[in-house]
């Protein structure tokens, strides 16, 4: 699908950043705040597998996951109007950082590695990138990937914000830049 010519205020909004960091959560409430379509790639690929992904990753392996990732992001990404969650390893794809930039505006969601410590109890089961990992190699991978999320159109610091806080700020920051962006009447 062609999507040339998609208006700042139609294109899809790509949301990035580290596994846990609230792509998911804060990105659904963000599609009902902006009345847009809520895609999350990570429940996409798993309904396409019909398993969920500690067990895509055991019976098919990583690459094939990796590459319906691609598949799906390529497809939703071409689309207007979306808010589309991607799973935390997707940017290190090269092919997918670039149709999201140059379709979509890549929202980065960042967190301190202090914040987001407190959370990895809640992760550790329905990730099988962190299952592997000690702590301190998880602090490895998460500021190796800090570089991979610096391509962004985008960034906010979820730190002190609570989801429904997150989703609020960002669809005023999104309304008031597309005022902004607007032309204006003569
Ligand atoms: N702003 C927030 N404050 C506190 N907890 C949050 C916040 N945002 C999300 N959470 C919690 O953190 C956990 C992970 O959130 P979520 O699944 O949205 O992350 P994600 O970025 O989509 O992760 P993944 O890359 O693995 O898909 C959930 O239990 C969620 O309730
Ligand atoms: O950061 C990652 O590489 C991943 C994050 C999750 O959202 C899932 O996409 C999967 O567990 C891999
Ligand atoms: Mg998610």
């Amino acid at each position: 699908m062609r999507n040339f010519g998609l208006s700042i205020r139609e294109k899809s909004i790509v949301c990035i950043g580290f596994m846990g960091v609230g792509k998911t959560t804060v990105g659904k409430l963000l599609a009902q705040k902006l009345y847009r379509s809520f895609v999350d790639i990570d429940a996409e690929i798993e309904k396409e597998f019909a398993m969920p992904i500690p067990q895509i990753f055991e019976v098919y392996g990583e690459q094939a996951f990796r590459a319906k990732e691609k598949e799906l992001i390529v497809k939703y990404s071409q689309q207007p109007l979306n808010i589309i969650s991607v799973g935390g390893g997707a940017f290190l794809q090269k092919e997918i950082q670039d149709i999201c930039m140059a379709n979509c505006i890549v929202l980065f969601l960042d967190i301190s590695w202090e914040s987001w410590k407190d959370r990895v109890h809640i992760l550790i089961d329905n990730r099988p990138l962190l299952k592997e990992r000690s702590l301190e190699e998880i602090e490895t991978l998460f500021l190796e990937r800090q570089t991979i999320y610096s391509l962004n159109h985008s960034k906010f610091q979820v730190d002190n914000f609570k989801a429904e806080e997150a989703a609020d700020y960002l669809a005023d920051a999104l309304k008031l830049s597309w005022e902004i962006h607007a032309p204006q009447p003569q």
